[in-house]
């Protein structure tokens, strides 16, 4: 299997019908209700095997979900607290005011540092492992810090928050995509969405300390000081964990794979285990090359050229873009100017508000994803927010504000009105779309990819995010007082609607699948109602599981329960 066009055929096509209708097959009678085999490639020896022996999530499971989701806090930290800490910075950076560029320059250094770290960590990820690159990460988040935390110039802080930009990156990428590895299927989106949990978490937490910190002298030093405390933390845990088991198949560690399976899965019989080991073995063969670089250049062409490496990469990039380029991150740079602007004097508090917005419907969005599905809550999100931001363009037309001075801030207030409500009320419910969809969504995306190109695509798709996250934060300012509030506003409404419409022809629903079977929804085009009748087949046949073991287990009971007689001797 050298070339791209055999290995292609190797997880070829085939429709969705076939999977649901002639290939769903289960195994034995007794043992129907510990696992499902699927043939879900035209391979008729091949077998997909859904590990569905114990439904309970293993404490293991929850040790290494929560352990790789201190990324997200990071993330989230890392990102929320600059904003307080440019406040109350003041001059004790070379002993002057910063200007607004440099301002920029310090806050715009962590997404550039993200960027260029997240085109390399997919890569670096397949090569040294997900947990080592983890822990790579707490160590530029300890030098970035470190560096910031003893700043005395402008130059020295930049640096630290490059530094600390590269760490939040790998963490971005590589947090959710240890996390889809680990996971059984049925609630890998919502193990996925504790990384979002913890990273929305982590700005409302930076969010609050900052107000708090505010009027400390040298308040913003122990605000960089503190992201020390859950990078260690990381650190430490990762020091006694392994790493995933798809990751060890790809090095052909197959014990170690093993072994974390059987954590994973207790009770889970060993042939299962193998088998499963066996069919990760034979979809996800590691791209031939001679050395790292050709592997890389393998590994981008098979990207490019097999149709559902190539769509999953179109719907990985695009949701991440959209979720940028819909403008949320302007307002959580942004917002304290925004409700400065319409007449909040407690403007700080507004911004917790919206942060706070963010956190909860994620928090929503983590009931919703695996329940109700990844496609129906972008579908919501999307037009809500499109919506909103309309209602918000509208109440800026009317509160007729407008940002002056080139490169700066500066406002000609309006002052406050009943249009400076509907504008925070809109924007709070811009929030809860947003995270109900296109704020978690997108970081779902390691499960488009098979194990082989996992690394890279993701890499692409997550510098997409911080790519758009650039480009916002340095333009939204300026389109406020280039285009006007309202234009602004409009724009990113029509942002929402084009993107409406492309997760509606081009995102399949994927929740409740086998990683491995994203691959086969993809292979000859979207797919979105073969992927929506497989979701729902497997979320019946989830339910049914459950079903059984509930009986089992009461069965169990009523057997084990000792008699009256004996409970009254
Ligand atoms: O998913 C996250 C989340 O929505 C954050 O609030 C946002 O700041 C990030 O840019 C995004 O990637």
């Amino acid at each position: 299997m050298n070339d791209t066009s055999e290995r292609s055929s190797d997880v070829s096509p085939i429709l969705f019908d076939d999977v649901s209708q002639s290939k769903l097959k289960h195994s034995s009678e007794n043992e129907a209700t510990d696992r499902i085999i699927i043939k879900p490639v035209n391979d008729e020896d091949d077998t997909s095997v859904m590990i569905t022996f114990n439904q309970k999530i293993s404490p293991f499971i929850l040790i290494l979900t929560f352990t790789a989701s201190i990324s997200g806090f990071m993330f989230g930290y890392d990102t929320g607290y600059i904003s307080s800490a440019l406040v109350s910075i003041g001059t004790d950076l070379d002993g002057k005011t910063l200007t607004y560029g440099d301002k920029e320059i310090i806050t715009a250094a962590t997404s550039l540092g993200a960027l260029i770290s997240a085109i390399f960590a997919g890569i670096s990820a397949d090569i040294f492992g997900r947990k080592p690159c983890l822990m790579f990460s707490n160590v530029l988040f300890v030098v970035g810090a470190a560096l910031q935390v003893s700043a005395h110039s402008f130059w020295q802080m930049t640096i630290g928050r490059l530094i600390m930009g590269f760490g939040v990156g790998i963490g971005s990428l590589l947090a959710p995509l240890f996390i889809s590895e680990i996971a059984p299927k049925h609630i890998r989106g919502r193990l996925t969405v504790v990384n979002s949990l913890w990273l929305t978490g982590g700005q409302l937490i930076a969010y609050g300390c900052g107000a708090g910190l505010n009027k400390v002298h040298n308040g913003w030093r122990i605000l960089v000081g503190l992201s020390l405390i859950p990078t260690v933390v990381q650190f430490t845990c990762f020091a006694f964990l392994p790493d995933t088991p798809r990751f060890y198949v790809m090095k052909g560690e197959y014990e170690k794979a093993a072994c974390v399976l059987q954590k994973s899965y207790i009770n889970a019989p060993s042939d299962l285990i193998e088998q499963k080991i066996r069919e990760l073995t034979q979809l996800n063969e590691a791209i031939p090359g001679k050395n790292p670089v050709h592997k890389l250049f393998n590994t981008v062409k098979e990207l490019h050229t097999v149709p559902s490496n190539f769509r999953a990469l179109v719907i990985g990039c695009a949701l991440q873009g959209i979720q940028q380029f819909c403008g949320w991150n302007s307002l959580m740079y942004f917002s304290g100017t925004i409700f400065q602007t319409v007449g909040f004097e407690n403007s700080t508090a507004v911004s917790i508000i919206v942060a706070g917005t963010n956190f909860v419907f994620t928090l929503v969005a983590f009931f919703a994803i695996d329940k109700v599905g990844r496609r129906a809550i972008l579908l919501i999100g999307l037009p809500g927010m499109m919506v909103s931001l309309v209602m918000c363009a509208i109440a800026f037309h009317f509160l007729n504000i407008k940002f002056t001075g080139a490169g700066s801030s500066q406002v000609e207030n309006g002052g406050f009105s009943s249009w400076g409500i509907v504008v925070i009320v809109f924007i709070m419910v811009y929030a809860a779309f947003y995270a109900l969809g296109i704020g978690t969504v997108p970081w779902q995306q390691s499960e488009l990819f098979p194990t082989s190109v996992r690394g890279v695509g993701t890499s692409f798709c997550t510098a997409t995010n911080w790519a758009g996250s650039l480009i916002i934060a340095s333009t939204f300012l300026t389109m406020l007082q280039n285009i006007t509030p309202t234009g602004t506003f409009s724009l990113f409404a029509a942002l929402a609607a084009v993107s409406t419409v492309f997760c509606y022809l081009c995102y399949p629903e994927l929740s409740g699948l086998e990683l491995e079977e994203v691959q086969t929804i993809l292979s000859d085009g979207f797919n979105i109602k073969a992927s929506k009748q497989l979701a729902k087949k497997r979320k019946q046949q989830n339910s049914e599981m459950q079903r059984k073991y509930r009986e089992r287990d009461a069965e169990n009971y009523q057997k084990d329960k000792p008699s009256d007689e004996l409970l009254e001797s």
